[in-house]
């Protein structure tokens, strides 16, 4: 056996081999040390090996999935080996022969689809990167969700290719070994960490992608699913061939790729997604995200589908129009809406059992929550018949038209009402449903009532009143007396005496032997039949495959739609106008999550700002596709705790809610679509990337400098304020006039460097605004209400001392601010001011007998000497001091 284990393990070394022994999962040798560790289950020995002990785990066949999770969370992989024969049949090559067994999956992050493994409303991503013709060519990622049978591919660049995977939270990220050690990727690969799985580069063979995807689909062209290129066919045959590798035998059910098209969606880099808090908070959690926030469905296949739209909004105003309108309708129709909403509460998994059933991994509750979740989608096609849908709505009433009703028939007439999870355990199949079955049950039931009878039967004859007949796993049916009657039963000669127990007896008769094998013969016939009557339902399911799919579609769509509308009616939200204009006007704008948490708090009520960063010279209008103004730029100063963070990410959170196609917290709203979101609000430092508060603040700003479009919309919260405050200042200066006159973005600047405000009188689409507060006999109220005009100090000392900073120290930072502001007011100021306008003058005059800090820095590196991340830092460097001289 031993032999066999390391046969099997020596295939699977980057794995924990889970061999199957019995009832239990056996793990041996550092597989079974690791586990005991991970999972804190016991260590014991069995037998040895080169005269060590072998060290051994086990895990019962029964909660493996729990083990299965613990182990998967903390980043191992399992091959799951079970036994591929009846030990009957080993025994008939003789007495010592052991059980063939193989490996018939692997259980990775990327690939699980058990119920207690995932998420109801969460996607459990795997994605496959692929690049073809070096660091600056092609890019394309593939994305499947294994669990639901989703596949979409995507192109992507080399610069956007962290954003574009991060934007999925993929579980697992398969990459060609040979691309891990690329410089342009390092980043990647170091975000990734544990998700990361290297796999051989022919995987990712472009030449024979295409051909292998349709093989995959049976069809003899790609054409019909879109017009993919060679980096995204190679990222698809990727995907698949990883499949085949851990889901061996089984044929994933996949549906065929869709083609996520690039601009059609609103790209937000990782950073502003991870301090929007949109599907998660900084701390890791749903609850407290916009997400968490805005997620008012009913089903894990509406959450997912939410999510998903959240990973990508779209740009483009039509797409979103036709989402827009599926809310508008619901929102109207409170009816319509508690009709759906009751019809979606509870409704079972589509998507997940149709996808365990087509990998038969399936049990006979996948089959009942099909029928189920069928038989609830006529109730909400009757729902919605009637009324006058839109496009989105009307697409999907007809796919819940379109479900296999003769299906649901069949499986609600042949399953049972209480459906076991394994369909090893039989009894799944109704009364009624299969003449052969009844037979063969009546036959085993009668066997079990003369059992029964046979125990009166054996008590009068032998007068032994307290005699039992009773069954185990060993023995069978057996007789027991008390151990004082047994020698009369034995005197008898019709019982066999088979068991003696410290008080009791035990005896079998040929009756009963007799019995039992009827028994058994039947149960095991029964089973049989109920076997067969199960591949013949999934096999009627995976032949209404698509029909079924579509389905779960829409009804994903429904929820969606009907949860958003619920939300805008109870929360009082807005349709947003969007079209193709540069306008960001908001009225009233309230931050979702914020809002909520008063709310629920019960105290202040939030209070609502406005927000126009609309082009101050037009309307908005674009001219001929191409911007014909360009938007606002906000400066907002005001006190700490003011409520300046909160106004500057309810507005790009407008954004975001209104290019998914939701109302937005508002009383009011347009945007003009935005290509681009960046946020860059509270300091966050990557010590694991090796970069310090500071240096992360100015990559950031680097890239949004960088490539900010007229169409973007830049949110920057204290840009500078992690160095000294004259760089910091600088920066800060530096930044909006660069924002103002290069990027020409619409853009909300938060800041406390009040002599920024002076930059209004020069930049002419910059607006002064201020968060109000009230001093009132030496105590600061916030009153967080956004008005035009400027802040003349930051109340820092108050909110100290509301913070609970000792007394003294409080007093002594009161002196010495009116110190400081003493001796700011002298010339020193004003001469500091005066020089900022000639900022980047000054740069662009410097004589060229002056030696250049670019040459100079260049001249003081050593290549030779410097690792890679040293060497990018000093590019980042450089660069910035290229910005600087623009
Ligand atoms: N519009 C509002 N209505 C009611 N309460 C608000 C509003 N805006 C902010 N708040 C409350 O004030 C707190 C502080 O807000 P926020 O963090 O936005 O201030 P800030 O001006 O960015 O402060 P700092 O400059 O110290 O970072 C929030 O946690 C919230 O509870």
């Amino acid at each position: 056996m031993m032999a066999q284990f390391l046969e099997i393990k020596a295939a699977h070394a980057d794995c924990l081999l889970f061999y199957r022994m019995g009832d239990f999962y056996e793990l041996f040798f550092d597989d079974a040390v690791e586990a005991s560790a991970a999972l804190g289950i016991t260590l014991t020995k069995r037998g040895k090996h080169l005269g060590a002990d072998i060290p051994m785990a086990g895990v019962p066949v029964v909660s493996a999935d729990d083990y299965l999770q613990k182990l998967i969370a903390r980043g191992f992989r399992v091959a799951v080996c079970e036994q591929v024969e009846d030990p009957a049949e080993a025994k008939k090559r003789g007495s010592k022969s052991v059980v063939r067994r193989d490996v018939v999956r692997l259980v990775t992050p990327g690939t699980i689809t058990e119920e207690t493994l995932l998420e109801p409303g969460r996607p459990n991503y795997l994605m496959c990167l692929a690049r073809v013709g070096g660091a600056a060519g092609a890019y394309a990622i593939a994305w499947a969700d294994l669990s639901t049978g989703l596949f979409r591919i995507a192109p992507s660049s080399a610069e956007a290719i962290a954003a574009d995977i991060m934007a999925m939270e993929p579980s697992e990220v398969v990459v060609a070994d040979t691309l891990v050690a690329d410089e342009a990727l390092a980043p990647l690969v170091m975000r990734l960490g544990r998700r990361l799985r290297l796999e051989p580069a022919v995987l990712f063979d472009g030449t024979t992608a295409a051909e292998r995807l349709c093989r995959f689909f049976g069809v003899s062209t790609l054409d019909g699913f879109g017009a993919f290129g060679r980096a995204e066919t190679a990222a698809g045959a990727a995907l698949l061939a990883y499949l085949a590798r851990t889901q061996l035998k089984a044929h994933p059910p996949l549906s065929p790729p869709r083609r996520v098209e690039a601009g059609s969606y609103l790209r937000i880099d990782p950073a502003t997604r991870a301090s929007l808090e949109l599907t998660r908070t900084v701390a890791g959690k749903r609850q407290g995200s916009l997400l968490g926030a805005i997620d008012r469905c009913l089903t894990g296949a509406g959450a997912r589908l939410l999510g998903a739209r959240l990973a990508l909004p779209l740009t483009d105003p039509a797409a979103i129009h036709a989402r827009q309108d599926s809310v508008a309708l619901l929102a109207a129709d409170a009816g319509l809406r508690r009709r759906l909403r009751e019809g979606l509460r509870g409704l079972p998994d589509i998507d997940r059992a149709l996808s365990r059933l087509g990998l038969d991994r399936g049990g006979p509750r996948d089959l009942g929550a099909l029928g189920e979740g069928l038989r609830r989608a006529g109730t909400i096609a009757d729902a919605l018949a009637g009324a006058a849908l839109e496009p989105e709505l009307a697409e999907a009433a007809a796919a819940l038209a379109g479900r296999p009703a003769d299906l649901v028939a069949r499986l609600s007439a042949t399953l049972a009402d209480d459906l076991p999870l394994q369909r090893r355990d039989g009894g799944f199949v109704r009364a009624g449903a299969s003449a052969e079955l009844d037979e063969t049950r009546a036959l085993r039931d009668h066997s079990r009532r003369v059992v029964a009878e046979l125990q009166a039967r054996y008590a009068a004859e032998t007068g032994i009143r307290s005699l039992k007949v009773k069954h185990n796993n060993v023995l069978g049916y057996f007789v027991e007396v008390p151990e004082a009657q047994g020698p009369a039963l034995l005197a008898g000669g019709a019982f066999h005496h088979r068991q003696t127990l410290a008080s009791a007896m035990r005896f079998s008769t040929p009756e009963l032997a007799d019995l039992e094998a009827r028994i058994t013969e039947a149960g095991a016939k029964a089973l049989a039949i109920e076997l067969a009557v199960f591949a013949e339902l999934r096999e009627a399911v995976l032949a209404a495959l698509d029909a079924i799919r579509r389905v779960g579609e829409a009804l994903a769509v429904i929820d969606v739609s009907a949860g958003l509308a619920d939300l805008a009616v109870s929360a009082g939200w807005v349709r947003p106008v969007v079209d193709g204009s540069l306008a960001f006007f908001v009225e009233c704008g309230r931050h979702p999550v914020v809002e909520a948490a008063l709310k629920a708090a019960g105290g202040q009520s939030f209070v609502a700002n406005d927000c126009d960063l609309s082009p101050p010279d037009a309307s908005g209008a674009v001219a001929g596709g191409k911007a014909a103004a360009a938007g606002a730029i906000w400066l907002i100063t005001g006190p700490n705790m003011g409520g300046k963070s909160t106004f500057l990410r309810q507005n790009a959170l407008i954004a975001v809610l209104a290019q998914i196609g939701a109302f937005v917290p508002a009383t009011k709203a347009r945007i003009g679509v935005v290509d681009r979101l960046f946020s860059r609000v509270g300091a966050s430092d990557d010590l694991a990337e090796g970069r310090s508060t500071f240096m992360v603040e100015m990559v950031e700003t680097a890239a949004i400098l960088n490539q900010a479009s007229e169409r973007t919309l830049v949110v920057l919260d204290e840009i500078g304020r992690g160095t000294s405050t004259y760089d910091g200042l600088s920066i800060a200066f530096a930044a909006v006039e660069h924002l103002h006159e290069v990027n020409r973005c619409r853009a909300l600047f938060a800041t406390h460097f009040h002599e920024m405000t002076a930059l209004a009188g020069r930049l002419k689409r910059l607006r002064n605004a201020t968060v109000r507060v009230k001093e009132w006999e030496g105590e600061v109220i916030f009153l967080h209400e956004v008005t035009a005009g400027v802040a003349d100090r930051s109340y820092g000392v108050q909110v100290a001392r509301l913070a609970g900073l000792p007394p003294a120290v409080v007093e002594r930072a009161r002196e010495i601010l009116s110190e400081l502001e003493r001796s700011e007011q002298g010339e020193k100021r004003t001469a500091f001011l005066d020089d900022l306008p000639l900022f980047r003058q000054a740069a662009k005059a410097t004589p060229p007998a002056a030696p250049s800090p670019a040459l100079e820095g260049l001249a003081a590196l050593d290549p030779d000497a410097m690792t890679p991340r040293e060497a990018l830092e000093a590019l980042y460097r450089l660069k910035g001091l290229l910005a600087d001289r623009r």
